[in-house]
């Protein structure tokens, strides 16, 4: 390619600001510019400009130092410098000075302007000063791309080298699912309970992918507020909204070269639902309050509690989203229909726990295990977890035994009770597990005094599964 064609090619574009009181400047500059760059805005003065910096982006302002007719002493143009590096650090700010302006020029470039131009100008000067302007614009950004990222996926939790136990016919099919996609680049919709492991298989599908040296970046739309979703996907520029102080690239950024898991997919409001499918169709995102698109490389696994027939209802999900998202599904079963499994996740989670806890592992006496693969598990496996991790703590003896599992109650007879889930004596238990999945939240906010983290640990839930509950039962 000659140099030519690369400048054309930098500038096709880029946006340029040019700003002046003078109208025939504003003419004259839009003249040489226009064959060069793709954008071309211009402000008269400062009208209106204080506005337009709030929610508009360009590589390069050209700005006159004095915007009021008759005054030489540079004072606007420091002030509106000021702004714009404020507004846009990575802009390039050149300034525009009459012959004997030098000196306010050079005071003006220590103050952070990139360059200056004299006028009138030679347009071969002013377009490579425009060019190194932009190509300085870029760098900056994709600096600054490149921290913020950084930034977004420090915010990441850290995986926790996990393993997959299961041996159950349910979870062969699983493991054979995830080993035949996980190298192609389809996108894999992963259905199942809350607890069942979904963040789990999503992990190690990217783990068993060609992207696997790439980020994991993870978003829950069950935990984040609605009004935040569309800026925490697809990122913001500054000042897109009040509180938005900074750029911010989003998850779909941060996960580019990688995977994004959506997990409660379900919950992405429709007019949102569009978005994600525009981004997925073109691979690139525009990030709220920006106007020009940032390509991204993303395969999408995403994840949802909502059975199937609910997502295929068009009033709840776009149908063409769906497609685009379950090119692979894959279902994880509740943990109560892969009761041979138990035994052997109860042993992985004891040997995590007495690792971690720095205690001698111990064994489950017969009664417990009995115990553990007779109860419902309606928090699955994130409920096993969290009770053996209890008992991992509070334990007195050298086995465990059933009185180790307060929480793990069996309604029918014989095993272990807890005194919220239990019947009074002599009265059967109705079949009615709304109300004792009621009672259960109640009882469980009421001991962690409302402390929602706290309860819906101990509940075996994520915040948002518990949220939904105490919605579904008002409380
Ligand atoms: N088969 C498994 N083997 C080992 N650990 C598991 C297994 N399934 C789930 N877990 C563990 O149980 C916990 C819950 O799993 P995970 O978060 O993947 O569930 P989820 O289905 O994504 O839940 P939610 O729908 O509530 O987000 C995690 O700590 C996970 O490591």
């Amino acid at each position: 390619m000659s140099d030519t064609n690369a400048l054309n090619n930098a500038l096709n574009d880029a946006r340029i600001l040019v700003i002046d009181d003078d109208p025939d400047i504003l003419t004259a500059a839009r003249l040489v510019l226009r064959r060069h760059v793709g954008t071309i805005d211009i402000a008269r003065a400062a009208e209106g400009l204080a506005d337009r910096l709030k929610t508009e982006r360009w590589d390069v302002v050209l700005l006159d130092m004095n915007l009021t007719q008759g005054k030489t002493d540079g004072a606007d143009g420091f002030a509106w410098l000021e702004r714009l590096r404020a507004a846009d650090p990575a802009a390039s700010v050149v300034l525009m000075t009459a012959f004997g302006g030098v000196a306010v020029a050079v005071e003006a470039m220590k103050r952070g302007a990139s360059d200056f131009v004299l006028k009138p100008w030679a347009n071969e000067r002013l377009v490579a000063t425009v060019m190194a302007g932009v190509s300085l614009a870029r760098s900056r950004r994709e600096a600054d791309d490149l921290r913020l990222r950084h930034q977004a996926l420090s915010a990441t939790p850290a995986v926790d080298g996990a393993t997959i136990v299961g041996a159950a016919p349910a979870m062969r099919r699983v493991f054979e699912v995830i080993g035949r996609a996980a190298p192609t680049n389809a996108n894999v919709l992963v259905l199942g309970e809350s607890g069942t492991g979904k963040e789990l298989v999503a992990r190690e599908i990217h783990r068993l992918s060609a992207r696997a040296n790439g980020p994991f970046v993870s978003i829950d739309l069950g935990a984040v507020s609605e009004n935040l979703f569309e800026s925490e996907l697809f990122g913001h520029r500054k000042g897109a909204f009040t509180d938005a102080r900074d750029d911010r690239p989003g998850r779909i950024v941060a996960a580019s070269g990688g995977t994004l898991f959506l997990d409660e997919i379900g919950n992405l409001p429709l007019y949102l639902q569009r978005k994600l499918l525009t981004v997925l169709e073109r691979q690139e995102v525009v990030p709220v309050g920006g106007d020009r698109p940032v390509s991204v490389d993303i395969r999408v696994v995403s994840a949802t509690n909502v059975p199937t027939a609910e997502l295929q209802r068009e009033q709840v999900f776009r149908q063409d989203l769906l497609y685009r998202i379950n090119t692979v599904e894959l279902t994880l079963s509740p943990l109560r229909d892969r009761r041979e499994d138990i035994a052997a996740l109860a042993e992985h989670f004891i040997a995590i726990y007495a690792r971690k806890y720095n205690v001698a592992r111990r064994r489950l006496s017969g009664e417990a295990l009995a115990l553990l693969e007779s109860y419902r598990w309606p928090g699955n496996v994130r409920e096993l977890k969290h009770a053996i991790e209890r008992a991992t703590i509070l334990a007195a003896g050298d086995r465990f035994e059933p009185g180790d599992f307060p929480a793990v109650t069996v309604p029918t007879a014989g095993a272990a009770a807890s005194p919220a889930a239990a019947a009074s004596p002599g009265e059967a238990e109705p079949y009615d597990l709304d109300a004792i999945e009621r009672r259960t939240i109640a009882r469980a906010l009421a001991d962690h005094t409302g402390n929602i983290s706290r309860a819906a640990s101990a509940l075996g839930l994520t915040r948002a599964a518990l949220y939904r509950r105490m919605e579904k039962h008002g409380l």
